[in-house]
């Protein structure tokens, strides 16, 4: 059931606004909350009558190749739908066992080196921002202290760009903003979209969004890519958030779920460009799957597996950032195969992208993500 829709719509706003501030009071009303979706099956909310089971393409992918990215075999992973939004799929944690903390790592201490962008190249010299976590880590191993210190760069840290750059300001990719796209995440990203239907997914920009605990993703559609033929891949991982899932239109009541640590997401198909937005971080319910011992009983990752262990070392950082963070990532083709951008033509405003239905909020960047109270909206660059 759509959580909006007994909700008292306010000064002619549209549902999924309404919704959306509901989640963000202190105390949202209890019976908002007790219809969150929760797939993960581990109390809470129900999964109601609108969830449905999402079939996979099991065979696409063998075991060792799933193993091999620190997830499960596929016909040991648990996928679900949505009735009435056609192409979304929820996969609650397919990570094996003690593999999650590879890719928390690789979000904290890896995707934030250059060539990758992130927001805090917008207003600090280039050798500031040079090795976050080289200029964090030792501040969050140390035990915490009573007075607090000023925020390390890894706490300051919003979002990162990966592949082709997302531009915040035009809402676009560009041709001449490009980097080379992580190996491992492109390997992750392939299994993924593979098995859930979507073979040869070309992974070619990522947007990785760092939230804190009163951050959260504004109302907003994923448009800028020029193939929406393509899925959307998003990785949870951390603290658990509410996720609202709306329609094609904001008038149109979302669907609200939890999205733990582990939980993996596709929007494709007709849901590709549906709306949505991250109202809210929970930190009252422990990550899942978040330690580092690994079962050697169900398919540990084997040899040549790119999901390492992670040192005490680094863990040490990664676990005390993750106590009261969520990062997300998420992974998009942004071209059809064969297609190139389309050329800028002289005299033509090369800032005048399309709009991309951010509007309001915002992402993890200057234009769409919000913190604080539901009535102040605040930039995060
Ligand atoms: O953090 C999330 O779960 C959603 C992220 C998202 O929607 C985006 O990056 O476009
Ligand atoms: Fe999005």
């Amino acid at each position: 059931m759509a959580v909006a829709s007994s909700l008292v719509e306010q000064h002619g706003e549209d549902a999924f606004r309404t919704a959306f501030r509901s989640f963000r009071r202190k105390d949202p009303p209890p019976d908002l909350l007790s219809r969150v979706l929760d797939f993960s099956g581990g109390g809470g909310g129900p999964v109601g009558d609108q969830v449905l089971s999402a079939d996979l393409d099991v065979c696409a992918v063998s075991d060792e190749e799933a193993g091999r990215v620190g997830l499960r075999p596929l016909r040991d992973w648990r996928a679900f739908g949505l009735q009435g939004s056609p192409g979304f799929i929820f996969i609650a944690n397919p990570f094996l066992q003690g593999c999650q903390p590879f890719w928390v790592k690789q979000c904290l201490k890896t995707y934030p080196q250059k060539p990758n962008v992130c927001n805090l190249d917008l207003h600090m010299a280039p050798g500031d921002t040079h090795d976050i976590w080289g200029k964090s880590a030792h501040i969050l191993r140390s035990p915490p202290c009573a007075k607090k210190g000023p925020k390390t760069l890894l706490e300051k840290l919003r979002w990162v760009t990966l592949g082709y750059h997302y531009n915040w300001s035009t809402k676009t990719y560009s041709p001449d903003h490009h980097t080379p796209f992580p190996e491992d995440l492109h390997s992750l990203s392939s299994v993924v979209a593979a098995g859930a239907g979507f073979p040869g997914f070309l992974p070619e920009a990522g947007i990785l969004n760092y939230y804190r605990s009163d951050s959260s993703l504004g109302i907003h559609v994923d448009e800028a890519e020029l193939d929406h033929t393509r899925p959307l891949l998003s990785f949870c991982f951390g603290q658990s958030a509410i996720f609202l899932l709306g329609g094609p239109q904001r008038e149109a009541p979302p669907t609200a779920m939890y999205m733990r640590s582990g939980d993996v997401m596709v929007m494709s198909g007709q849901s590709r460009l549906l709306y949505h937005a991250v109202p809210r971080i929970l930190l009252d319910l422990p990550p899942t799957g978040l330690h580092t011992t690994r079962s050697p009983g169900q398919g540990s990752p084997q040899e040549g597996s790119l999901a390492g262990e992670v040192s005490q070392e680094d863990w040490a950082v990664c676990s005390r950032y993750i106590q009261t963070s969520r990062v997300n990532m998420t992974v998009r083709q942004v071209l059809s195969p064969g297609q190139s951008f389309p050329e800028v033509r002289p005299g033509e405003d090369p800032e005048a992208g399309p709009g991309d239905g951010y509007g309001e909020g915002g992402t993890v960047g200057e234009k769409w993500r919000r913190s604080g109270s539901d009535e102040t909206e605040s930039s995060h660059t």
